[in-house]
């Protein structure tokens, strides 16, 4: 599993700094010239603050000279920048100016590429004034961004953006990916993220982050045995739509029928609406608890205002999925006295109602708030967005899904992602599993339907099996 995780201080501290750094600057040089294409005869200017991330620019700056771009270092903090760094830029041709000087605006204005190493994994709070009024004229400038370990501006712990950023082209980091580079907002600012490896392996046990790969999910996929019925595979109850929303069940049963379950069982007043698409699911329309016999249950989509089924559900001794409406109804201490598994899937307006905060203060701290919300409940919790989160109040790493687009924001997607994360519970994967594999898989599904272009949530349901295959190699 690839962990990714916050930046290491303590660890990096204890190796030999200056061959990291010259790792560093290296990959950070070559990555550059990959984006400039043709290096000689470029105008290069490094955005260069007190730490050592202004001395990866510095140094990356020297190697840019030494292949004749031309290239100016502007000076945040004069009198601080790195010295070796400023020593080796001045031996390799490159200039020196300040930041208030008044010709550093034309300089950025006119450059090709602009290098932010203003300041990296050492930043505390947002940008400083004079950082900040850089960062505009870098917005209005046509230069290609490279930001230097993460955009200046955004925390490399949280991703969270208080105010100013710079916003990059092409982030080269180090050693590892810092929660930052992969959680919203901070993501969107750092553009297209390159690891370079400095030879700094990240602990795992002390992953803030962690991101499933093909071969992780292909190995939590349940899969049929020779032993296998269709009760063995499991059976996953679905309590959800209403006369109002009759396509919010079916949407539910599309998911749970891709997601490994044996059979579905519905239970709800949609059941004319899902038969008639799905023949092969049970249908019943008594409350969950005379439903018979299920593995885990999904309640919430479209269920409009039946808190009674939400109350049953919440009593089964079985793992069970809350969504949409359900999260609304779920009184918070019949789902804390659960002794089997919750798993809440939110979005972002959902979870800010659940932790009576606005939505944009859960949109800016994803993390802390998907975190919260876990511990709050004592359940697993999937932060449906951009950037998919799973946290479980146990602790342990919060996982971050990477196969998400922007084409699976759609009315009912979320629908289809409940009823297949609720079937991989009924099949026996753990609640941070079900939520983390399902996100997988409908991103990918979400990527196959679109290709590129719009699509509906009954076209994300019908790539599920094509995703499995894909991570099934
Ligand atoms: N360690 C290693 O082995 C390796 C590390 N590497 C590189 O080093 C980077 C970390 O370097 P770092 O620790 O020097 O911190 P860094 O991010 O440059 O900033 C701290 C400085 O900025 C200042 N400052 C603080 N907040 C600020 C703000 N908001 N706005 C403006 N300034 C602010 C603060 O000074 P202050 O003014 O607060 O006294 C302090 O001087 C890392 O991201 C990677 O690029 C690579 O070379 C690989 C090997
Ligand atoms: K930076």
């Amino acid at each position: 599993m690839e962990t990714v995780r916050a930046a290491e201080r303590a660890l990096m501290a204890r190796l030999p700094e200056g061959a990291l750094m010259q790792r560093a600057a290296a990959g950070l040089a070559a990555a550059c010239a990959e984006l400039l294409g043709r290096v000689y005869g470029s105008r290069v200017v490094l955005l260069v603050g007190s730490g050592d991330n202004g001395g990866d620019a510095l140094y990356a700056g020297a190697r840019l000279a030494r292949r004749g771009a031309g290239v100016t270092a502007v000076l945040l903090t004069p009198g601080r920048a790195h010295a070796g760094g400023l020593a080796a830029l001045r031996r390799a041709g490159g200039t020196v100016a300040t930041a208030d000087s008044a010709a550093v605006d034309e300089l950025v204005l006119r450059a090709d590429l602009v290098v932010d190493g203003i300041v990296g994994i050492g930043g505390k709070g947002g940008l400083r004034p004079d950082a900040e009024r850089l960062a505009g004229v870098v917005a209005r400038s046509r230069a290609a961004v490279v930001a230097v370990d993460l955009p200046s501006g955004v925390d490399a712990d949280t991703g969270e953006v208080r105010g100013a950023a710079l916003r990059a082209d092409l982030t080269v980091t180090f050693g590892a990916y810092k929660p930052g580079l992969l959680v919203d907002p901070a993501r969107e600012y750092a553009g297209v993220v390159r690891l370079v490896g400095i030879g700094l392996e990240p602990p795992p046990a002390e992953a803030v982050l962690e991101a499933l790969q093909h071969a992780d999910v292909a190995r939590l996929l349940p899969l049929p045995t020779g032993e296998s019925d269709k009760y063995r595979r499991g059976v996953v109850g679905i309590a959800a739509g209403s006369a109002r929303y009759p396509g919010a069940a079916v949407l539910a049963v599309s998911g749970a029928l891709r997601g490994g379950a044996g059979a579905v069982r519905y239970v709800g007043p949609a059941g004319d609406a899902v038969i008639a698409r799905f023949p092969e699911t049970l249908v019943s329309d008594a409350g969950p608890a005379k439903a018979g016999r299920v593995q885990a249950w999904v309640v919430g989509p479209g269920a409009g205002d039946d808190a009674a089924a939400v109350a049953e559900v919440l009593e089964a001794d079985v793992p069970v999925l809350l969504d949409a409406d359900g999260l609304r109804l779920a009184d918070r201490e019949a789902v804390r006295r659960r002794t089997s598994p919750t798993l809440m899937t939110p979005h972002a307006g959902e979870a800010a109602a659940l932790l009576g905060v606005r939505r944009e203060e859960v949109e800016a701290a994803r993390l802390a708030a998907v975190r919260e919300l876990a511990a709050v409940y004592r359940a697993t919790v999937l932060l449906k967005g951009s950037t998919t989160l799973v946290a479980d109040f146990a602790g342990g790493p919060v996982r971050v899904n990477a196969t998400g687009t922007p084409w699976l924001a759609t009315a009912g997607s979320g629908d289809v992602l409940s009823g297949l994360a609720g079937s991989l519970l009924a099949a026996g994967l753990r609640a941070p599993d079900a939520g983390s594999v399902a996100a997988y898989l409908h991103g990918l599904a979400g990527r196959f339907a679109a290709q590129g272009a719009p699509t509906g949530a009954h076209d994300v349901a019908s790539h599920i099996p094509r995703a499995w295959r894909d991570v099934r190699g």
